[in-house]
């Protein structure tokens, strides 16, 4: 048996802000149940007993939402007495959890800290930027209380990493966000393209990144980072450091760049499993935990063709002089599917002239790290 990571919805699609771009907002409304309410330690305890006879070597408990925090505290509480219940073997255990951040006190930070969470912080650059889009539901912005959040996890040296959505206006002010982060002493940071609503054309909401912005974002946090970089100050940017593995001949840990989607075990509140955070949507239900094992679920015939299908044949990358390091990108950024078929990756010709651009200097990088 491999080590198992898993994805955890416990609030489902639940939220106390309405992030304009929200991509789960989206999933939630393209299935019959849109929500799930909130997960049951019955639930819970199921999950956590199944992974535990699955996994080897080591477990993950990620979770997500909506708003994971939702969930309470006592529910994280019940997590780690079950994960001391079950573990048997004494496996390795990760925990973490994906975060707005707003509801975030000293009480939960110390218990991220006690139980060596890995937390995610969603922050999209600093204050205007990100009031623009992270939003409640009265329409204000919440960039003030997550950078509290920020604060009291320095406070109990929690260890987090800061998440941006890279939409058209943060994409157009790249060196003021990385400047912002690094002042603030971000050292571990994720960059995501936003994505429209699935079964759309890209391109046509007024947050929507075109290919050219991200490219020009792209080349700009390049520059910024490797600069830095070059001069001792290490700043760990997701995409990067992936782009550094695959020169150095690892396999990346990011599965848009492996050439295929992977089935990872993305749970929603009542246990129903689905092979991808983008896909939770009924056509791609695998199971359900409290009903069939971790083993069943992840061979289902229905993983294998969420693999199956995502194989690059876009015949543009099998000339592609970066096809070894781009190998296609995510299969999230083909759709809509045209006659049954996924699509050129929208962002292609971003990835091309960010590769043209960079690459040499990734390589001289990758020289001194060997
Ligand atoms: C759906 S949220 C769930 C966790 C938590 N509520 C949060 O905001 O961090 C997970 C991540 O997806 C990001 N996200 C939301 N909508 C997106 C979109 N349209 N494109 C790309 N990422 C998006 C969020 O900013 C967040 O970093
Ligand atoms: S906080 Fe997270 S789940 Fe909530 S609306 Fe924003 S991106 Fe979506
Ligand atoms: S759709 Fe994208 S994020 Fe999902 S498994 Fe495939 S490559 Fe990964
Ligand atoms: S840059 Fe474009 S053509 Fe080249 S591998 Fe990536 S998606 Fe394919």
């Amino acid at each position: 048996m491999p080590p198992l990571t898993t994805l955890i919805k416990p609030a489902s699609g639940n939220c106390n802000l309405r992030c304009k771009y929200c991509f789960y907002y989206d999933v939630m409304n393209s299935r019959e149940v849109k929500n799930y309410g909130i997960m049951s330690e019955e639930t819970l305890e199921i999950l956590v007993k199944k992974a535990f006879d699955f996994a080897e070597g080591m477990v993950t408990f990620a979770f997500q939402g909506g708003e994971p925090t939702l969930a309470t505290l006592d529910f994280y509480k019940k997590l780690i007495e079950l994960e001391k219940k079950y573990n048997k073997n004494n496996i390795k255990v990760n925990n973490a959890i994906q975060t707005n951040g707003m509801v975030v006190n000293d009480e939960w930070a110390k218990f991220f800290h006690d139980n060596e969470f890995l937390v995610g912080l969603s922050l999209d650059g600093y204050k205007e930027i990100h009031n623009f889009y992270r939003v409640d539901a009265n329409g204000e912005g919440s960039f003030n209380r997550v950078l509290k959040t920020a604060k009291i996890f320095d406070k109990y040296n929690v260890m987090y990493n800061v998440l941006c959505v890279v939409n058209k206006h943060i994409a157009k002010h790249g060196r003021k966000v990385y400047n912002f982060y690094k002042k603030q002493g971000f050292k571990f940071l994720q960059f995501i393209p936003c994505l429209d609503e699935i079964g759309e054309e890209f391109g046509k909401n007024p947050y929507s990144l075109t290919p050219k912005d991200y490219e020009i974002f792209l080349k700009t946090l390049f520059d910024l980072w490797y600069d830095d970089f070059v001069n001792g100050n290490r700043i760990s940017i997701r995409m990067f450091d992936n782009i550094l593995q695959i020169i150095l001949g690892y396999e990346p840990e990011s599965c848009d760049m492996r050439g295929h989607c992977s089935v990872s075990s993305v749970i929603e509140a009542d246990g129903s499993v689905y092979p991808c955070d983008f896909y939770v949507l009924d056509e791609w239900k695998l199971g359900n935990v409290v009903d069939s094992s971790f083993e069943e679920i992840l061979s289902s015939e229905k993983g294998i063709q969420f693999i199956k299908e995502s194989i690059n044949t876009d015949s543009n990358c099998n000339d592609c002089e970066f096809y070894n390091i781009c190998r296609g990108g995510c299969k999230r950024h083909k759709e809509p599917k045209i006659d049954g078929k996924y699509t050129k990756n929208y962002f292609c010709s971003a990835y091309k002239e960010f590769y043209k651009y960079t690459l040499p200097r990734f390589m001289e990088i990758a020289r001194n790290i060997r």
